[in-house]
């Protein structure tokens, strides 16, 4: 009796040290998280998003520098329709040869009536307004604005143009930024978190931010995804607990923004999906991250939405056979992108299959799926642990704070999990 009495007070030793073990474990370890992703995929926005929800928010001056960007990519959105119109409606080959832009999309439109472009004379003064403005002016005043709100209110041949921004690399959110160009031409005009979350600005370089998210740490990096810019992820390789990779579902009749200004590409075999796919699965190949956790979001589910009313997702994924809707599409997306893991160790159908269901805070061990409020989580783990690693797959739509909040307390949960059963204190 005695030694049954000890050996349940040995037991209970051991549960308390373990608990102490993972506290200490959850206060003092940083995990590493790195987006990555395509350009314009989303990760600047889970990032601006993270900084107002767990973070200190926007300071006044970063606010100053957002309102910079809007300025610039209000000017530059409008000058590049206007520039499009004007070269598409022209409609002969020699005049656009100079302008790849305009050439790619003049073989997309053939079909349409090209004067439907062309830009009337009473909008005259205000094209010319803006196409005299100086490279990179970046300030809109009330006569600015009111000139923008007119061919953007007013221009037919503007709103036609702006239907074909995915190949002419005018941001979805210009349309937004176009209706509020009185808020953003008054001269006290600081963004709110709007205009923050919906600016468009092409990131260089590395940014990085710690924040607690349900007491646990995070340290978070934020790369550029384009092209010239993808070449520097590799410094930021080390220590990587988990990579977050951000897939825009709405690219995939898209030409990455380096193909529309290179000249000679084809753009036929140019697609921005096509690019995030490679991205993907050279990422996954690398040594470094064989064992790190892959977590998907699958962003833009907002725009994906409307655009597949109107746009097939065949234009990238030609052995798609279902309805053009959204959650069969969705469906594809993400099992085709699963489908680019080479390594045995982390395949889909190992001997363990686990379910982890976040809202209930339980391992489901052997069921095949689990849905929860349109994330679905997949949590794979290898037979002899360690090592440990999982997918998880999220559909976002990283605009929306609320959507962001609730996938990154599903993150936050896996990863602490992850790094309890790392660090063998399951
Ligand atoms: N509607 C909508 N817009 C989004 C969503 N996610 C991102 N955007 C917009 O898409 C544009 C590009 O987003 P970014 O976060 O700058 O993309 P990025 O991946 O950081 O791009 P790079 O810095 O070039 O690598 C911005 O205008 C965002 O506001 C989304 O889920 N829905
Ligand atoms: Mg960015």
């Amino acid at each position: 009796m005695g030694e049954c009495l000890s050996s349940g007070r040995d037991e209970r030793d051991r549960e308390v040290e373990r608990e102490i073990e993972r506290d200490k474990l959850l206060e003092t370890k940083v995990h590493k998280l790195l987006l990555l992703g395509t350009g314009g995929s989303g990760k600047t926005t889970f990032f601006k998003q993270l900084k107002a929800i767990h973070g200190e928010g926007h300071s006044q001056r970063e606010k100053e520098s957002f309102r910079k960007q809007i300025y610039g990519q209000v000017i530059e959105s409008m000058q590049i329709l206007i520039r499009q119109c004007e070269l598409v409606a022209k409609g002969s080959p020699e005049e656009i040869e100079d302008d790849d832009r305009a050439e790619n999309l003049q073989k997309v439109i053939q079909n349409e009536e090209l004067s439907e472009y062309k830009i009337s004379d009473e909008f005259e003064e205000s094209t010319k307004y803006l196409k005299a403005l100086p490279n990179g002016s970046a300030q809109i005043d009330e006569q600015l604005a009111k000139h923008i709100g007119k061919l953007w209110a007013e221009c037919k041949p503007i709103r036609k143009m702006f239907e074909h921004r995915n190949m002419i690399c005018v941001p979805d959110s210009s349309s937004y930024f176009f209706d509020e160009i009185d808020k953003i031409a008054l001269s006290d005009y600081l963004p709110d978190a709007s205009d923050i979350l919906l600016v468009r600005y092409r990131t260089t370089g590395m940014q990085e931010r710690e924040f607690c998210i349900n007491e646990a740490i995070f340290k978070i990096l934020d790369v550029g995804g384009q092209r010239n810019e993808r070449k520097k992820w590799i410094f930021f390789f080390e220590g990587v607990t988990a990579i977050l990779f951000v897939i825009s579902l709405t690219c995939y009749d898209e030409i990455p923004f380096e193909d529309v200004s290179d000249l000679g590409v084809d753009v036929s075999s140019s697609n921005s999906m096509l690019e995030s796919i490679k991205v993907f699965e050279n990422t996954l190949q690398l040594q470094c991250f064989q064992e790190t956790t892959f977590i998907l979001f699958f962003n833009k589910a907002d725009l994906l939405a409307e655009k597949i009313k109107h746009v097939p997702i065949t234009c990238a994924f030609p052995g798609y056979k279902g309805p053009q809707e959204f959650k069969p599409a969705v469906e594809y997306i993400r099992n085709y992108f699963l489908s680019l893991n080479k390594n045995k160790a982390r395949e889909m159908l190992l001997r363990f299959l686990y379910f982890f269901n976040i809202r209930q805070k339980q391992i489901v061990k052997g069921s095949f799926f689990c849905c929860c409020n349109n994330t679905f989580l997949f949590l794979i783990c290898t037979v002899h642990s360690p090592p440990f690693f999982f997918f998880s797959t999220h559909v976002t739509t990283a605009t929306d704070s609320r959507n962001v909040e609730k996938v990154f307390n599903d993150v936050q949960q896996c990863v602490v999990n992850w790094s309890i059963k790392h660090a063998g204190l399951d």
